[in-house]
């Protein structure tokens, strides 16, 4: 029988220089799945999400993304990722449109132009379509960042605080977002401070601290307050 988590990460571990950032992570998710991340600052969590994104090798353990090995030659597996971090990835000396244009062709996408129109339509940006993004906005990078982030339909979508700088409107379309890549089975892990939004979204979550996974919990399970309540406990407050 094969395995058929969509991730899996097994005794994972990440030193930096001398210092060890996470210690014996181990968690799987299937198709689908939603996993929500808590943790004081510090605890090590974008690091384990550079870890998962493949863009940073791990010490030791063990990290297999839709049944394949990350190795250090895991470029082909980005394809099969995507990317909300504090780094936007956007070239400010293009404009919106050939920034989606240039991430699209990298990533090979099939009928890219309908599918940068139908991204920027989601992320509400059709009306500076053809800026340079040197003139947006931090918020409208934002926007941008997610639509690079799922052009391609990633099997796996990575969010490290992707509410932070976010309006509003921008905090709906990203739950609209997730909502609808959570209903065409893909998997996502996110980085979040907001435990009423995390626990929302998750089917899933754990806290991390001090580089090890100290809870995991199922989000059905827990009212915000009780998450807060765990969270505290889990700190030693
Ligand atoms: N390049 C690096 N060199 C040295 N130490 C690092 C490096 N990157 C991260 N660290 C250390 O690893 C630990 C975890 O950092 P990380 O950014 O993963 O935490 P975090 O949980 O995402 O925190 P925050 O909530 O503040 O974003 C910290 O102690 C940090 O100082």
């Amino acid at each position: 029988m094969g395995n058929q988590s969509l991730l899996s990460v097994k005794d994972l571990s990440k030193d930096i220089g001398k210092k060890n950032i996470l210690n014996n992570i181990s968690f799987s998710l299937e198709a689908g799945e939603v996993l929500s991340v808590f943790g004081p600052n510090g605890a090590g969590k974008t690091t384990l999400l550079k870890l998962l994104s493949t863009v940073t090798n791990l010490t030791s353990g063990e990290l297999e993304i839709a049944n394949e090995k990350v190795t250090e030659e895991a470029i082909s597996l980005r394809k099969d990722i995507g990317v909300i971090s504090h780094n936007t990835f956007l070239y400010d000396d293009l404009t919106a449109y050939e920034n989606l244009k240039f991430y699209g062709e990298m990533y090979e996408v099939p009928d890219l132009e309908d599918c940068i129109f139908n991204v920027i339509d989601k992320v509400g940006l059709n009306f500076c379509f053809h800026d340079l993004v040197r003139t947006f906005s931090r918020g409208m990078k934002q926007r941008l960042s997610i639509a690079r982030a799922i052009l391609h339909l990633p099997d796996l979508l990575l969010l490290d605080e992707p509410y932070t700088g976010l309006d509003q409107h921008a905090i709906e379309m990203l739950n609209t977002v997730i909502n609808d890549l959570n209903t065409k089975q893909r998997t996502i892990v996110m980085i979040t401070h907001n435990f009423q939004q995390g626990l929302n979204l998750s089917d899933s979550f754990l806290i991390l601290v001090n580089g090890q996974i100290k809870f995991e919990g199922v989000s059905a399970e827990f009212t915000l307050s009780e998450l807060q309540k765990k969270y505290k406990e889990v700190l030693g407050e």
